[in-house]
């Protein structure tokens, strides 16, 4: 499969050539020549197939024969090996657990994809390769996670100082070896500008391979549609008009359910649920895209004000603002209201859910108002221990640490205190 910029102004490139360069050289998104559909036989014995064999033939057409179809077989395999289950809370809603991974966030999913297709591509190459990646907080950990020790691969994760949970930056700067974690003076959309600045500058890509472990690559991006398939599997007997409430910062995961949805997914219509950072859920509503300064917030991995996949899902709509406002929902909650959801679900349900996930969760009621015969699956992105301080002041109970968090917990720190595009240039060349 070919990959074309959305800039329009870069040649056409290999899958392989995608994920090593992470960004196209006129800086736009790599995005799939063609999508095909599923055959509708697919969907039908979806209950015979494995997650892994859904994985595999979901995401093929992307990437053979650039992968050989059993080293493929083996990628997806090791990917996922841990759970997805649905949480039914009540009729009209459930929630789709993706933190079962070893860092307890939906990224472990693509990190460890992106890991092992760039491990096999580099497994003949004696060129070292640097994965810049930003973080708001969970890709950091997963990327550190997936990466650790992969023979040929640097890694260096920029994140916001002091927005982000202490147990994510723990998760990100306390693993070593090839992982170096950069505490940036800024927020996270100053964070992903640096990373994506490095990609143009020659200085830099004249002396060292650099790619991106964030959802700009194709890799780490489009393994993501798994998740929608495997809710699917679990739900499709029980009820029609399946709609996905998608916590949502960068745009990746929602939009990867939107190429879910083009392989033939009956998937009825999408929710990008966001925290008072919400570009989105105004454009949906002036036709204006205006990004501005992120925000800080309790669900802080959605700190997002430029959020980089917003240009996929209007290629994906091609830029029909109708079509798309037909297929995609967008609300917007402050703080107090996650707060009082995730109290909401844990008194009513007996369910911890996360802040992200919470936010999540108030997608699906504003969207049911409307709607009282979808049934609503929100996404919950994250184990709620990543954000305990959080969570037990909100829910006023002590939560037990899962033996992931625990793992990170007594580490050391280590970090570099960084301010601005020069001081990351002179860190990556030193
Ligand atoms: C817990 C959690 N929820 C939601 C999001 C937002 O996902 P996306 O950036 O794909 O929109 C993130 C960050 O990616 C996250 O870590
Ligand atoms: N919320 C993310 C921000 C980066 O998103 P990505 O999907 O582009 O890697 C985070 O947790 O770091």
């Amino acid at each position: 499969m070919n990959y074309y910029s959305l800039n329009k102004q870069a040649p056409k490139s290999t899958f392989k050539n995608a994920v090593i360069k992470g960004l196209a050289p006129d800086k736009g998104l790599y995005f799939p020549e063609s999508i095909s559909p599923l055959p509708k036989v697919f969907f039908d014995t979806i209950d015979d197939k494995s997650y892994s064999e859904i994985a595999y033939e979901a995401i093929k057409q992307f990437i053979l024969p650039e992968i050989p179809e059993e080293v493929l077989k083996t990628i997806v395999e090791e990917t996922l090996s841990f759970e997805f289950p649905v949480v039914k809370l009540n009729e009209n809603i459930s929630t789709l657990e993706l933190f079962h991974g070893p860092t307890m966030a939906f990224k472990d999913v693509g990190a460890r994809f992106m890991a092992r297709c760039l491990g096999y591509f580099n497994q003949d190459n004696n060129k070292e390769v640097t994965v810049l990646v930003a973080t708001s907080g969970d890709t950091g950990g997963a990327v550190a996670n997936g990466f650790l020790g992969v023979k040929g691969v640097n890694v260096v994760i920029l994140y916001p100082s002091g927005k982000v949970s202490d147990i994510q930056e723990k998760q990100l700067t306390t693993l070593g070896q090839n992982i170096k974690a950069l505490e940036v003076n800024g927020t996270f959309d100053d964070c992903q500008a640096m990373v994506k600045t490095a990609f143009l500058d020659n200085a830099l890509t004249s002396q060292m391979q650099l790619t991106s472990a964030n959802s700009i690559n194709v890799a780490r991006w489009l393994p993501q549609l798994f998740y929608f398939m495997f809710a699917y599997k679990q739900l499709h007997k029980t009820y029609n008009n399946i709609v996905f409430s998608v916590p949502s910062g960068n745009f990746g995961n929602v939009c990867a359910g939107m190429m879910a949805q083009q392989l033939g997914l009956p998937i009825h219509h999408f929710i990008a649920s966001n925290n008072v950072n919400n570009v989105v859920t105004r454009y949906l509503i002036s036709q204006l895209y205006e990004p501005k300064p992120s925000i800080q917030t309790i669900s802080n991995a959605m700190d997002v004000g430029a959020p980089s996949n917003f240009i996929r899902i209007q290629e994906i709509y091609k830029n029909q603002f109708e079509v798309l406002k037909e297929n995609l929902s967008s609300y917007s909650f402050t703080d107090e209201e996650t707060k009082e959801a995730m109290l909401e679900i844990y008194n009513q349900y007996n369910y911890v859910a996360d802040p992200h996930g919470a936010v999540g969760y108030l997608g699906c009621k504003s969207y049911l108002k409307e709607n009282p015969n979808a049934h609503c699956v929100f996404l919950e992105t994250a184990h709620p221990t990543k954000f305990l301080d959080v969570v037990e002041d909100v829910i006023d109970k002590k939560q037990p640490l899962p033996k992931q968090i625990q793992s990170v917990m007594g580490k050391e720190k280590k970090s570099t205190v960084i301010s601005t595009y020069e001081d990351l240039k002179a860190f990556l060349l030193e």
